[in-house]
């Protein structure tokens, strides 16, 4: 997990650590490490943002030891994740009652499975969640998520295929409401490749919805995809909070960082597997420090 960009901070900490007295060749260092972060999944943006920062640190004379590297680092890295409207799904579910979550995504990045998770860790919470099938338009995303519903015992509301998914996702609420669901965890459709359509269609879903949170669920292996699907859903519908699968199998470790600097929204669980218990609620303080000293 998140082992190559461990492996950038720590040869750039040995390297820089080594340079201190030379300005010139620290700063080129610096220069390096952009570099090999953007390799590493971190957006362009980003990276030119730490090394800036850490630029700025060696003029003012503020980094004399390897402490102060790593102090530095450390602060920079943490700053990106400080400030956001941070979300608790079990406390907004208490309060709303029933609390509307809607995800967003597109095919293969693994929503249906996170949506049946995140149905078990509300079940296991004491609510009643209802997942809702609202991707009306490709053949087997309703089956998928009657098959998460037949394994989790979470019951699943569908329609036809074809069939208006906003009108789906407004019956669904009726019938969730008349039997005391009070989570709705409702799908939707993820073709990126005819964007006008999908877009209007998100924009009816959330209207007849009001969702209390649109949650964008990305994979981690698709790298700068990723980022580029974060910014078409939060301009196509915004996007309140972010949930990173296959985590797992994740090496680069650059997409919670850019996506958390791009959309300044929190990620909330990363996926680190393929069971319904593989939903981790996402620690930045233990991801930074993953990242710059490989602790747990
Ligand atoms: N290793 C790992 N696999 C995952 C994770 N989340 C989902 N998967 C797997 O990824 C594959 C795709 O997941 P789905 O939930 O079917 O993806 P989807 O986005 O609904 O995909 P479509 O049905 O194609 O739209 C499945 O084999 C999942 O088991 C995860 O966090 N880690």
């Amino acid at each position: 997990m998140f082992k190559k960009l461990r492996e950038v901070f720590s040869r750039f900490i040995e390297t820089a650590s080594s340079l201190l007295s030379s300005r010139e060749k620290l700063l080129e260092s610096i220069e390096e490490l952009k570099l090999s972060l953007v390799a590493n999944d971190v957006a362009y943006e980003v990276a030119e943002n730490i090394a800036s920062e850490l630029t700025r640190r060696v003029e003012e004379g503020s980094i004399k030891s390897r402490e102060d590297l790593v102090k530095a680092l450390r602060e920079i890295l943490l700053s990106y994740f400080t400030g956001l409207n941070s979300i608790d799904l079990l406390s907004l579910a208490s309060s709303r009652k029933p609390l509307k979550i809607v995800f967003l995504g597109v095919n293969g990045v693994g929503k249906t499975t996170t949506i049946a998770k995140v149905a078990v860790y509300m079940r296991e919470n004491g609510f009643k969640p209802l997942m809702v099938a609202a991707d009306t338009f490709r053949a087997g995303a309703q089956e998928q998520l009657k098959i998460h519903s037949e394994r989790t015992g979470i019951p699943v509301f569908t329609g036809k295929y074809g069939s208006d998914p906003a009108a789906l996702v407004y019956d669904a609420i009726q019938y969730g409401l008349n039997r005391g669901f009070n989570v709705f965890l409702i799908d939707t459709a993820g073709r990126m490749h005819v964007d006008v359509d999908l877009v209007n269609e998100l924009k009816k879903i959330v209207r007849v919805a009001k969702p209390d949170v649109k949650i964008l669920v990305v994979d981690a292996l698709t790298g700068n995809d990723a980022l580029e699907q974060a910014r078409f859903f939060n301009e196509a519908v915004g996007v309140d909070c972010v949930v990173v699968t296959k985590v797992d199998a994740y090496e680069e470790g650059g997409v919670p960082l850019s996506l958390v600097y791009i959309l300044k929204k929190p990620v909330l669980f990363i996926g680190v597997g393929q069971d319904y218990k593989d939903l981790k609620p996402f620690n930045p303080i233990e991801y930074v420090e993953r990242i710059l000293t490989g602790l747990q």
